[in-house]
């Protein structure tokens, strides 16, 4: 099986080309490839595939030509992953399947128009950005209040006063299941700036992640919230995060990410080990 790997600000993935829809990929498969001792090692799994041939999750976006296949590194399925989009927008120019330019991709949670020059960094159209009220994390025995924010996949954004950097995020985060019955993506955040924060994460179906696309797109409208007087106002954020730094913009209801996509390498499995 052929593969690429990439990250977006340490956010890192396995590319699986996949045009014609042939790969039956399984959740013991891809926890296999994300595994970082005994496989390739990655966060998740995008797997590229048109489309035409992608099955029922990618009929309604039949307009777009590529659908991104995203997994969680145990073999689940996501509606959405921003640092993967970045990621799989630069492998699709990268492979000569794409041009540079503007185009959408179809995820699970709809069209995401993708903007990438020849080189450098990728941009992405988000969707709407869902603030669904007020709910909380638990760390280690301490109560967080956090906002739920949909960006297409559920987050639970939690400002903090202390620096992100204390937190011990070796353990999931305690939430409530009944706010968030499908699992939930928990982010910690700190204002270190004016419109500019730092954040960890700890991923559904993942863990602690040194960054998470969709997740500072749903810090950066908990913070924009929490502003007195800033309503839904057009505001451009940088969110820190452990692998780097990212660029989101609000703009009404909608968000815009922006930031690095690498690619690092090829490869190929070996014959009979998947
Ligand atoms: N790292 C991603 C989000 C991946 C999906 C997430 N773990 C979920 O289950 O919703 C991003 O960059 O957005």
């Amino acid at each position: 099986m052929r593969f690429v790997k990439g990250h977006g600000t340490e956010n890192d993935f396995v590319i699986l080309p996949d045009p014609d829809g042939a790969l039956d990929l399984t959740p013991d498969a891809v926890a296999r490839l994300c595994d970082r001792r005994a496989g390739i090692g990655a966060d998740g799994v995008l797997r590229a595939v048109r489309t035409k041939v992608a099955g029922p999750d990618a009929e309604p976006y039949s307009d777009a030509e590529w659908f991104m296949d995203y997994r969680n590194a145990d073999g689940s399925v996501a509606e959405m992953c921003g640092n993967g989009l970045r990621v799989f927008a630069r492998y699709l120019v990268e492979a000569g399947l794409a041009a540079p330019g503007e185009w959408d991709v179809a995820t699970r949670a709809g069209l995401r128009r993708v903007t990438l020059g020849p080189s450098g960094d990728v941009s992405v159209g988000m969707g709407q950005v869902e603030l669904l009220g007020p709910s909380e994390a638990s760390l280690a025995g301490t109560v967080f209040p956090g906002e739920r924010v949909s960006v297409g996949n559920p987050h639970l954004a939690c400002r903090m006063d202390g620096p992100v950097a204390a937190l011990d995020l070796s353990r999931a985060p305690g939430f409530d299941p009944a706010a968030f019955p499908d699992g939930v993506n928990v982010e910690f955040f700190r204002f270190v700036g004016e419109r500019h924060v730092e954040m960890r994460v700890f991923e559904r179906g993942s863990g602690e992640t040194r960054s998470c696309g969709t997740g500072t797109v749903a810090v950066a409208a908990a913070a924009r919230a929490g502003l007195s007087g800033a309503g839904l106002d057009v505001s451009e954020w940088t969110v820190d995060v452990p692998g780097g730094r990212v660029r989101v913009a609000l703009d009404g209801t909608s968000g815009r990410l922006t930031g690095p996509a690498v690619l690092v390498a090829d490869g190929e499995t070996r014959p009979g080990w998947l």
